[in-house]
């Protein structure tokens, strides 16, 4: 009965199965490998057995070497099959990192575990069994993009007034929802008001039209894995005959969703279920490692409470504390002590180093930000020069993604080397959108989102009217809108003109799709899409510079296919469970599209990181980031920027203390990322969106310790003048997003544009400038909804007056201003 679902190629559980010819080519570290460099408790939470194990401790302190030591050991001296473990983190990049040093340690066998996010997780779990769910295993993952493009669909069907009711309002709310599991039906029985109900109205919609495109939204990837394991407990129990070993990193930032995942894989199977029959499997051995005081995710959903309450949830827990932090100076861990103790109701840590007191975090007060950037430009220009640091060994950090621009701008000038994680990301933008609407039409035709987007995209004309009559032939039909285009010849009221149009546009796809069935590479695949659709063409011919960025980013996206297309690790070890635990990685078929949208559906700013710097001499480039991003990262040296009240912590905060707490535990995360050095700065004027604003300074400033901190100037020594000879040069367009690798590839493959490109220009932001004309309504990231008064200059240096209402009239630079028209 319980296998009634089984997985194919299932491993049973431990190695000591497999025959010994084959565990031959293995390599066994000794046990003192593997418990090489760590102290006492930390080899305990390694060798532990049996009942859940807590690790918590503060930052820096090892939990995550711990974790991936405990992975090694498992595999090493337990003989648990690498198939049988589940190790969660909470980005990609950390996970490869982990992989990475588990293989290192225990050899090549270790790349058929689990190492991934939740959602990657899921994503592989759920592609295997989503014909239990109903939906096919093709499924696309919409991002937010996708997500506020298909509300916005609905809300149109619903005729709901978009004042009141704004997609990304609604969708926030439903992401609420689905972390604490509840679908459509819960949530419009708990509705409280009529609000509750139209957003709850919204989400039945919404969830209907996800269904028919077959797609999932990342929190659905959390919500239908627990749903699928607490409706088809068959499924359930083969998954945790599977899992007998499952490890979280950065476990205070689970929601409630992900922590239903691991007490149905992790939790005792026979208290659970009392009259259900069938076969029990007990649950797998579960260690998580985490701070309380590093909790900072939860405006996602990420409660608190599943860290703090750990052992009430399991109650044979044990927990084991580190109290030794091998990162920072003793400085620089007293500094962040200090403001964290501020924070109520937390376990008081006592954290220390022996790394010596190292030198005195250094402060400074600037006249404006670009006064402060420069400050920044210059210390790290300092220290390289003295060879206290390269820049690869500097972070800059900052709390909005809007703050990189004045250090950008500062950078570009003096010629530091620097790379910005996150803003406005590569898989955003509009062409790099467009191509992956292509392939993902390619594997899941049901998607109507992305094959709409690119129905007329390039203008093949096909209109609005011709795109309607389909729809409703394919309603009255009960056929999705793709099978409605193939049969647009039987839809009435269609311009014959039209017609063909899509016809060829089916032909098209459809050619398309053949590759992709004979199994032809992801780049191949790609680079004929961009060619046969006219999109490269389009844009080949067209006069605006910004479409030449556009094909070379294109190119970029190609240079991505191709690496991944020709990475043996990539493809199906996205799919271990199918993959022999002994194959080399050269025996691996090459990686299917649907991996590779896999990929980079789920990319996180943080995948962005560069790697640091290899070898004596290699100088890297200075990393810059919000302080979200920075989490479970070290840097030897630290700037922590925009110290202010308003700015950090956030406007938002001030008057809310669960949420002045957070931001506090955001510091410390900051602080607690430096090394050897820490340097904390404000501006006396920020102008956020053209406004100058005068800012008081931080209360995490007062909260340091007075003795550790230097302050190279403070408000007192603050001169009024603006320094003019950093002022706003053409440098600022310039993002330095995307990484190297892979561009002097691309730039050989669509020559006739890219030849006239200048190298230097190939990082341009190409954040899109909405077309305005008074009177539109537009939305603002912070001020919310507006409407343009007036239009001032053209392209890269048009200027809007838009009244916010309560907010009163802002002059913004749309190039950089997070506005959106309606
Ligand atoms: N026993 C040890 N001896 C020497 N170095 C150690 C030891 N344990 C950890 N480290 C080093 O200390 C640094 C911090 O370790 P790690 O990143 O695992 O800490 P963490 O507790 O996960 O930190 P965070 O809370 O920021 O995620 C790393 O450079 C790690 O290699
Ligand atoms: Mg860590």
């Amino acid at each position: 009965m319980s296998m009634q679902f089984p997985i194919p190629g299932l491993p049973s559980v431990e190695a000591a199965d497999v025959p010994p010819e084959q565990s031959q080519k293995r390599r066994r570290p000794s046990r003192d490998e593997l418990l090489e460099g760590l102290n006492e408790p930390q080899w305990r939470a390694v060798v532990h057995e049996g009942a859940p194990l807590l690790v918590v401790a503060g930052a820096g302190s090892g939990k995550t070497r711990v974790l991936t030591r405990r992975i090694a050991w498992l595999i090493s001296e337990r003989n648990a099959h690498p198939g049988s473990v589940l190790a969660i983190t909470f980005t990609n990049k950390a996970a490869a990192e982990m992989r990475e040093r588990v293989e290192e340690l225990v050899g090549g066998r270790a790349k058929i575990m689990w190492v991934s996010t939740f959602h990657s997780a899921c994503v592989r779990i759920l592609r295997k069994e989503s014909a239990n769910l109903g939906f096919k295993s093709n499924f696309t993952i919409y991002d937010a993009a996708d997500s506020k493009r298909l509300m916005t669909l609905v809300c149109r069907d619903l005729d709901l007034d978009v004042k009141r009711y704004q997609p990304r309002a609604i969708l926030n709310w439903i992401s609420n929802a689905k972390n604490e599991l509840q679908d459509a039906d819960e949530a419009a029985r708990d509705a409280e008001n009529d609000q509750e109900r139209t957003y709850a109205e919204a989400y039945k919609v919404y969830q209907d039209r996800l269904r028919q495109a077959n797609a999932l939204d990342f929190d659905d990837l959390l919500m239908m894995t627990v749903v699928l394991f607490r409706t088809f407990r068959e499924v359930r129990e083969n998954w945790r005959r599977r899992f007998r070993h499952v490890l979280v990193d950065e476990y205070q930032d689970t929601n409630h969703a992900q922590y239903a995942l691991i007490h149905e894989l992790c939790g005792n199977a026979m208290e659970d279920l009392p009259d259900e029959p069938g076969e029990r499997v007990p649950g797998a051995e579960l260690m998580v490692v985490g701070d309380a005081d590093q909790s900072i995710y939860a405006f996602r959903g990420a409660n608190i409470r599943n860290i703090m309450d750990f052992e009430q949830d399991f109650p044979n827990a044990e927990t084991v504390l580190l109290e030794q932090n091998y990162r920072s100076t003793q400085t620089i861990l007293t500094a962040a002590n200090s403001v964290i103790g501020n924070n109520q109701g937390r376990t008081p840590k006592r954290l220390w180093s022996d790394a010596g007191d190292g030198a005195k975090i250094v402060g400074y007060v600037g006249d404006d930000e670009r006064d402060e950037a420069r400050f920044v430009a210059e210390e790290i220009d300092k220290l390289t020069d003295e060879g206290e640091a390269r820049a690869g060994d500097v972070a800059v950090f900052y709390r909005t993604n809007a703050q990189s621009r004045v250090f950008e701008e500062v950078f570009i000038r003096v010629g530091m080397p620097y790379k910005v994680v996150g803003g406005v990301r590569f898989y955003e933008r509009k062409e790099v959108r467009d191509a992956l609407a292509y392939l993902r039409t390619l594997v899941n035709p049901a998607d109507q989102v992305s094959l709409r987007r690119i129905l007329n995209t390039p203008k093949r004309g096909i209109g609005d009217r011709a795109e309607a009559c389909v729809d409703a032939f394919a309603s009255r039909e009960r056929i999705t809108f793709w099978e409605g285009l193939q049969r647009a010849a039987e839809a009435p009221g269609i311009a014959s003109r039209s017609l063909n149009a899509i016809t060829a546009f089916v032909e098209i796809i459809e050619q398309l799709q053949q590759m992709v069935e004979a199994g032809e590479r992801v780049d191949v695949v790609l680079e004929q899409a961009l060619t046969t659709s006219g999109y490269l063409k389009e844009l080949e011919e067209s006069d605006d510079p910004q479409d030449e960025t556009r094909v070379e980013n294109l190119a970029e996206l190609v240079a991505v296919a191709r690496e991944f297309a020709d990475d043996p690790q990539l493809g199906p070890s996205a799919d271990p469970a199918d993959a022999d635990p002994d194959a080399e990685p050269g025996d691996a078929p090459a990686p299917g599209l649907i991996d590779f949208l896999e990929r980079v559906s789920l990319v996180a700013d943080s995948d962005q990181i560069p790697d640091a710097p290899e070898g004596e001499e290699a100088p890297g480039m200075v990393t810059m980031m919000t302080l979200h991003t920075a989490k479970g990262l070290e840097f030897p040296v630290v700037f922590l920027t925009g110290l202010e009240d308003g700015v950090f912590p956030h406007m938002r905060s001030l008057g809310d203390k669960p949420e002045l707490e957070e931001e506090r535990r955001l510091a410390y995360v900051g602080l607690t990322r430096a090394r050897q050095r820490l340097y904390v700065s404000r501006a006396i004027v920020r102008s956020a969106w053209g406004a100058p604003s005068h800012n008081p300074a931080s209360r995490f400033i007062d909260e340091l310790p007075v003795d550790l901190v230097d302050w190279r100037r403070t408000a007192a020594e603050q001169t009024s003048w603006v320094r003019q000879d950093l002022g706003r040069g053409s440098g600022a367009a310039y993002s330095g997003q995307l990484t190297g690798r892979g561009r002097q590839q691309m730039a050989s493959r669509f020559s006739s544009a890219t030849a006239s490109a200048d190298a230097s220009k190939k990082a341009m932001a190409a954040r899109d400038i909405p077309n305005l004309d008074p009177g539109d309504r537009v939305t603002h990231d912070t001020f919310g909804l507006g409407t343009v008064v007036s239009v001032e200059g053209v392209a890269e240096k048009a200027v809007a007056s838009i009244d916010f209402g309560a907010d009163g009239v802002k002059r913004l630079l749309l190039r950089y201003a997070p506005v959106e028209k309606l």
